[in-house]
């Protein structure tokens, strides 16, 4: 794609501008947004497309009256075909598409007809065109209370709000970092005939099922201060997704400080399946810990100051002492059975990264004193 000029159109909208950061880290493309007055005038249009070697026309109507839609597409799709034969020129256009097309409602019809103008174009100048079949796009930045359920959901979510279900329906999803992957994929090969991609969502879900995830969401990040888990490709976008919607004010958190006479302790990430990141300041000539664990492993990184974390098998065997300090960090993993302290041997305050598999549990802490030395 290098020495191309891209046109995008409906460059406002999310898939566009999901679609603007992929093309940002193709080098030597030029990208071109065609804004929404363009449209106003096919002269304009065609001066806007002047030179362009792709079209991702993106731009559409949704949502609206039957005209609005109509007008939104299907006129779209027509402008768009007079334009460049204005210029004479046969770019490469790669349309979004909707799922809807095969449905029967006014927006599935008007995408089938701008579909269907934009395919006999391209059968009578040879110009290249993909059109990509689109499910139930989700992703940052899509705007609430418009075509999206989930950036209707997290909006709502969110902001302390209620969402209701309307029509519990299945519904496919795709994040809108795949579809501009896919999209880009699709530019980069011109088709010699029209041809129709259905591009495959990650998941199918009911309505039902999608609000309880993002409530899930909602309540570990508000209430229960934890990652979920995130292993799916589906579950972590929509986690992403739904942060993009909390205000920035509500992403400052503050964890509880656990302070003694040894120092202060503070858990800061906390991760369903991967158990927590803590740090700890540890006064001149204190030691922490004593103590072993049956089934948890941790992790320790001095970050600041000098230490010695020494280890002893319980069962039998000596101790093994490592000095560490904060100039050059270096992670010590605890196996279990070894009991185990950090002392600080320096002069100032010791500061302490920790990960352990598990989130701390004071009703199940498998933490058991015995000193090792
Ligand atoms: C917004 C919202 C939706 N819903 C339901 C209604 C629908 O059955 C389902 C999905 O609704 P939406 O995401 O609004 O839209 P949708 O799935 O009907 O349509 C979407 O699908 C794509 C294929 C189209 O191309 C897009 O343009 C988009 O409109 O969620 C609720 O129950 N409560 C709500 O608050």
């Amino acid at each position: 794609m290098s020495n191309q000029v891209i046109a995008i159109t409906g460059p406002s909208g999310f898939v566009a501008k999901g679609l603007q950061t992929r093309l940002r880290t193709h080098e030597g493309v030029e990208v071109r947004l065609i804004p929404r007055s363009a449209w106003d005038d096919v002269h304009r249009l065609a001066a806007k497309l002047a030179g362009c070697d792709a079209v991702l026309h993106i731009a559409g109507v949704n949502r609206g009256t039957e005209d609005e839609v109509r007008t939104g597409n299907t006129v779209m799709a027509e402008k768009l075909v007079r334009a460049c034969e204005a210029n004479g020129q046969t770019p490469h256009v790669v349309f979004s598409s909707t799922t809807q097309r095969d449905n029967g409602s006014p927006y599935g019809r008007a995408k089938l007809a701008a579909e269907q103008t934009l395919a006999e174009w391209s059968h009578r100048t040879g110009a290249p065109l993909s059109i990509a079949v689109l499910p139930n796009v989700y992703g940052a930045g899509c705007r609430p209370n418009y075509n999206s359920v989930v950036a209707t959901f997290c909006a709502k979510l969110a902001a302390g709000e209620s969402p209701q279900i309307i029509e519990d329906r299945e519904v496919e999803f795709i994040w809108v970092g795949d579809v501009a992957e896919r999209l880009c994929g699709l530019l980069a090969d011109p088709p010699a005939e029209t041809r129709v991609t259905r591009l495959e969502g990650c998941a199918t879900l009911k309505v039902s099922e999608l609000l309880a995830k993002l409530e899930d969401f909602r309540a570990s990040f508000f209430e229960r201060h934890i990652v979920p888990d995130l292993t799916s490709h589906l579950d972590a976008t929509l986690y992403s997704t739904f942060l993009s919607y909390v205000d920035l004010d509500d992403h400052r958190h503050t964890p509880e400080v656990k302070a003694d006479n040894r120092g202060e302790l503070y858990e800061i990430i906390k991760l369903a399946t991967g158990g927590q990141v803590f740090f700890s300041t540890t006064k001149p000539g204190v030691i922490r810990g004593n103590h072993y664990h049956t089934r948890k492993v941790e992790w320790f990184c001095v970050l600041k100051g000098e230490a010695v974390i020494r280890l002893r098998p319980i069962h039998g065997g000596a101790v093994k002492d490592f000095r560490v300090c904060g100039d050059r960090p270096q992670f010590i993993s605890i196996p279990v059975l070894h009991t185990h302290h950090i002392e600080n041997v320096g002069s100032e305050e010791l500061l302490t990264m920790f990960w352990c598999n598990e989130v701390f549990d004071q009703a199940d802490p498998d933490t058991f004193y015995d000193a090792v030395a």
